[in-house]
């Protein structure tokens, strides 16, 4: 019988979501290496076909546009980053499509920001989208929109958007392919460094050097990799991190990669959205009382327990709730602008009270469905 809590999840799932990266899928110069690509769609297909519902996250758009520009070296500015993924996204997905042809299989492009994951409209409509086109037995292939992506809010490398694809889709695993077969104890290159082959807890990696730079069309490096393993783990999600050449052996269910167990149970998909996807416009710091109120009782968060307001925010943003010593304890969606609270701040409102704007009080700062402890 299948667990989480070991390989035969990569075998079993029903619902995977694989990312590969630019290194996987290109060659040292840029420009499509149309053999990986095929043989990545080729296993793919094969799962897909078994009845395996299979979301990719392909990044690629910016070496694959490298050829067409004239381009030697992967762009270090945003404008020609840019530039790159928009000549590049298209011959990315022409030749997903002509691969995925070959065997019967239709797929469809989803271009997401990191503010479609952070307005929950977007994140919502997103998720239903998913949903119709794998119910219509279509392969959905996922990339950041790079064209409208700033410098401030993008995910840069891909690592960060599949894992939160993963809580999306609610998949039974996910999968993150790159061009090294997993991670390693120290950096690949160095005589000596060893395969990790299972990670149960983050404490057990805490002393590995992920910091190494990474392939020259990569972006993350084995840094956002962790992170991403860690968001989707975090969640009840399995995470198999290993080499696109090593997809079939994995898929067998051999030793291969590095396997991340589950550290925490699946929650809600509201709850998942509020932990990962959003980020936060302000700070409430609150007084020990209501830390307790919070976070051990789980109760709705009242202005009577706020000692501080920080930043900028209007009612229905995130915001991280800290305790007296400024550790994050939870994050919510808050119920009052940044201005209007402050002069609430420690006050007990008694039933009927209105505020200067008419807006009756008390209404909770951070009502208990939707707030997430940390
Ligand atoms: N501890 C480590 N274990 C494995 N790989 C590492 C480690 N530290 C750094 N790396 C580097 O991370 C790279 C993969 O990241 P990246 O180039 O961003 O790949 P991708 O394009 O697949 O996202 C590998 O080529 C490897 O050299
Ligand atoms: N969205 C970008 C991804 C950038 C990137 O290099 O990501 P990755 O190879 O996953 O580290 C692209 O398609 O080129």
């Amino acid at each position: 019988m299948s667990s989480s809590l070991d390989r035969s999840v990569v075998t079993d799932a029903r619902r995977l979501v694989v990312k590969v990266g630019s290194s996987s899928l290109t060659g040292p110069r840029g420009g499509l290496d149309g053999f990986r690509l095929q043989a990545l769609a080729t296993t793919l297909a094969k799962r897909a076909l078994d009845g395996v519902q299979v979301v990719l996250v392909s990044s690629g758009a910016i070496a694959a546009g490298m050829g067409p520009l004239g381009l030697t070296r992967r762009p270090k500015d945003l404008a020609t980053q840019q530039a790159a993924a928009s000549a590049g996204q298209g011959v990315l997905m022409a030749a997903y499509t002509n691969a995925f042809t070959l065997h019967g299989l239709k797929v469809g492009q989803v271009l997401l920001t990191a503010d479609d994951m952070h307005r929950r409209s977007h994140y919502v409509n997103a998720s239903r989208t998913l949903e119709r086109l794998l119910e219509l037995e279509v392969v959905p292939i996922i990339n950041e929109n790079d064209t409208v992506a700033t410098d401030e809010i993008r995910f840069g490398d891909n690592d960060r958007l599949a894992a939160l694809v993963a809580h999306l889709v609610d998949a039974d695993a996910l999968l993150l392919l790159s061009d090294v077969d997993a991670l390693y104890d120290g950096h690949p290159s160095e005589p000596g460094s060893r395969r990790i082959p299972h990670v149960r807890t983050v404490e057990e990696i805490a002393h590995v050097d992920v910091s190494g730079h990474g392939s020259q069309l990569g972006t993350g490096g084995m840094a956002t990799k962790v992170a991403a393993a860690q968001m989707a783990t975090a969640e009840g999600i399995s995470v198999l991190l290993t080499s696109a050449d090593r997809l079939v052996e994995a898929f067998a269910g051999e030793d291969v990669g590095t396997f991340f167990t589950p550290t925490g149970e699946k929650s809600p998909a509201r709850r998942r959205w509020l932990a990962h996807a959003t980020s936060a416009s302000g700070r409430v710091v609150l007084d020990d009382g209501a830390v307790e109120a919070v976070v051990r009782r789980r109760t709705s968060l009242l202005p009577v327990g706020i000692t501080r307001v920080e930043g900028k925010f209007a009612a229905g943003d995130t915001v991280d709730l800290c305790d007296v010593s400024g550790r994050v304890v939870a994050r919510g969606l808050v119920g009052y602008d940044a201005e209007e609270l402050r002069p609430l701040v420690g006050q007990r409102l008694e039933r009927g009270t209105r505020l200067r704007t008419g807006a009756p009080a008390p209404r909770p700062v951070v009502r208990r469905d939707d707030l997430v402890v940390l």
